[in-house]
């Protein structure tokens, strides 16, 4: 281990063939970060997005709370409470969570961050948590809809509601068969979803042909009574090379 850390902090030269953003900055005094904040970068936990924060409404934290308290909690080492949902953590990276991703995410475009993730001010763009029921090959997202995220007036932007579309099925066809690539997404927009409200994201996981997994979704208001959009959206499983190619 100390001598990959050696190699990532010490030796960039190296590694500049595989990179195409550069991972060191150049090395004069004002661009080396203090020491502090390296050890901040190498060993602090990193931040579950998918954990309430104070920007979360009235509804997004009951639905939270009704969907956690359904589900198993994480715990290193120890078996589950075999309860029939599971809160999937979220982070601005997700490579950092491969096996020897934590290296690699410092090598591939150090500065990439999960689109859904990049925006610090929290409750300004997405905001959501995603809960698993494998058993019902079922996923739920509770979804709060942020203020940079307008599309016309008043309500969110139809390319917003493809990203948590996007994102809900393909975290969704990941829980099963990770690596996976969306091939095709198509989405009926019914009625406009409003800024600032929380609505619930469901998919469904319809069938699976070779390395071909095929998941509808849709977009409802909390209690059910709208039906804001429906999806249906195919991914196929990719080897880590595919990802590679580029
Ligand atoms: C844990 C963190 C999760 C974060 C969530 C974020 C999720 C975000 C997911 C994405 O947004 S991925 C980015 C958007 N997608 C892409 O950029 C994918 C670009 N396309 C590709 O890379 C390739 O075309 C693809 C990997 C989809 C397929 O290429 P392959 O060479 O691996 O497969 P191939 O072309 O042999 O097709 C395999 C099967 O899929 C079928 N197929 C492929 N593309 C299709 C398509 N577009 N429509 C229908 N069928 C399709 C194809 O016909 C074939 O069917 P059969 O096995 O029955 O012969």
């Amino acid at each position: 281990m100390a001598r990959n850390l050696a190699r990532i902090l010490g030796g960039c030269g190296s590694l500049v063939p595989f990179m195409k953003t550069p991972a060191c900055p150049p090395r004069n005094s004002s661009s080396i970060p203090p020491a502090r904040t390296l050890v901040q970068m190498l060993f602090s936990k990193s931040r579950d997005f998918s954990l309430p924060n104070s920007s979360w409404g009235e509804e997004m934290m009951r639905l939270y709370e009704f969907y956690n308290g359904q589900s198993d909690v994480e715990t290193e080492g120890e078996e589950n409470q075999g309860r029939e949902w599971k809160r999937l953590p979220s982070y601005n990276r997700s490579l950092k969570y491969a096996t020897g991703g934590v290296y690699l995410s410092k090598i591939i475009q150090s500065k990439a961050r999960l689109f859904t993730r990049n925006i610090r001010e929290p409750g300004a763009a997405f905001e959501y948590v995603l809960f698993i029921n494998k058993e019902k090959e079922r996923c739920v997202c509770v979804f709060q809809a942020g203020h940079l995220l307008e599309g016309p007036p008043g309500h969110v932007h139809g390319g917003a509601i493809a990203t948590m579309i996007d994102t809900v099925t393909g975290t969704h066809a990941s829980a099963i068969s990770a690596p996976v690539m969306t091939a095709n997404l198509n989405i009926d927009y019914r009625s406009p979803i409003p800024l600032g409200s929380t609505v619930l994201i469901e998919s469904t996981l319809e069938k699976t042909e070779g390395r071909k997994l095929y998941i509808s979704c849709k977009v409802t208001s909390t209690d059910g009574s709208k039906r804001h959009t429906d999806a249906t959206a195919l991914f196929v499983s990719i080897s880590v090379a595919h990802l590679l190619k580029g």
